[in-house]
């Protein structure tokens, strides 16, 4: 953490959820800018929905999510993979192309400067050469690559990334999360979901641990100990579902 930056978001107090049911609820927590968070907690910990509540995804049913000046255009999310990733029907270069949606106008295609940018993102997940291949022909590696490059383009101050290291070969990981260290060493903000404990405390200087609220939140090495982790389970396990939005007032 550098906590003599001001921060970049603020979570104050906020509860997140579905048909206001919360998923997440009272969260305060100030992510500096620069910092790299490991977003942790249980299977159905709110960790997605925290996400997808920075994205804009979900408007908060309490409290707030104050965000960097420069809004969410600065925000850029890369979702749990789905199906429908690899069914859409495009090619690795147009699914890549997507990432610099935000320079293009609506009818204007690609510059020659722009279609190299493309090349170079390709060649920086080594996916030279797999331009014109359906991304449906993709194994689920490439397309977590492809969609890595995608990210690059997009060339966003912000990034939030759900398990992206989920359920892909060793070297994958290995390729995608030094370019993720690489963007951190760039100034980037980056939360990213993991669920392998080994990858936080290796890699992750900062995280936040949620169990529907927030557990710790700091230091790697000051939120992962058996006693967070612990209070964590045991939170989970009795938070019900079918809940309520609660009240709890903001201490004075
Ligand atoms: N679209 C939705 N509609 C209703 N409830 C949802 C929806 N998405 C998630 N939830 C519920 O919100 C809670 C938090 O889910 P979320 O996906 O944020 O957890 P998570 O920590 O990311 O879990 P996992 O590690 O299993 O991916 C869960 O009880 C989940 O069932």
């Amino acid at each position: 953490m550098q906590p003599d930056l001001p921060p970049l978001l603020r979570f104050d107090n906020l509860t997140l959820g579905y048909e206001r049911h919360p998923a997440i609820h009272h969260l305060s927590a100030a992510i500096p800018a620069g910092a790299l968070v490991a977003v942790i907690g249980p299977n159905g910990a709110g960790k997605s929905t925290l996400l997808k509540g920075v994205a804009g995804e979900l408007r908060p049913i309490g409290g707030h999510i104050h965000l960097p000046e420069f809004g969410r255009k600065g925000i850029a999310y890369m979702p749990q993979r789905s199906e429908m990733d690899h069914s859409f029907p495009v090619s690795v270069f147009d699914m890549v192309a997507m990432g610099l949606w935000h320079e293009l106008g609506p009818f204007s295609g690609l510059s020659r400067a722009q279609r190299d940018r493309v090349g170079h993102a390709l060649e920086a997940v080594s996916l030279a050469g797999f331009e014109r291949r359906p991304i449906g022909s993709l194994s689920g590696g490439q397309l977590q690559r492809a969609r890595f490059a995608r990210l690059i383009l997009q060339d966003a101050p912000v990034i939030l990334l759900d398990e992206p290291f989920a359920a892909i070969d060793t070297r994958t990981v290995d390729d995608l999360m030094h370019l993720m260290l690489h963007w951190h060493g760039e100034g980037r903000t980056i939360l990213t979901v993991v669920h392998d404990y080994n990858q936080v405390r290796q890699h992750f200087p900062t995280s936040l641990l949620l169990a529907r609220e927030l557990v710790a939140f700091g230091p790697t090495a000051a939120v992962l100990t058996d006693a967070h982790l612990a209070r964590a389970r045991h939170l989970s396990e009795a938070f019900d579902d079918n809940a309520p939005e609660c009240h709890v007032e903001e201490a004075a």
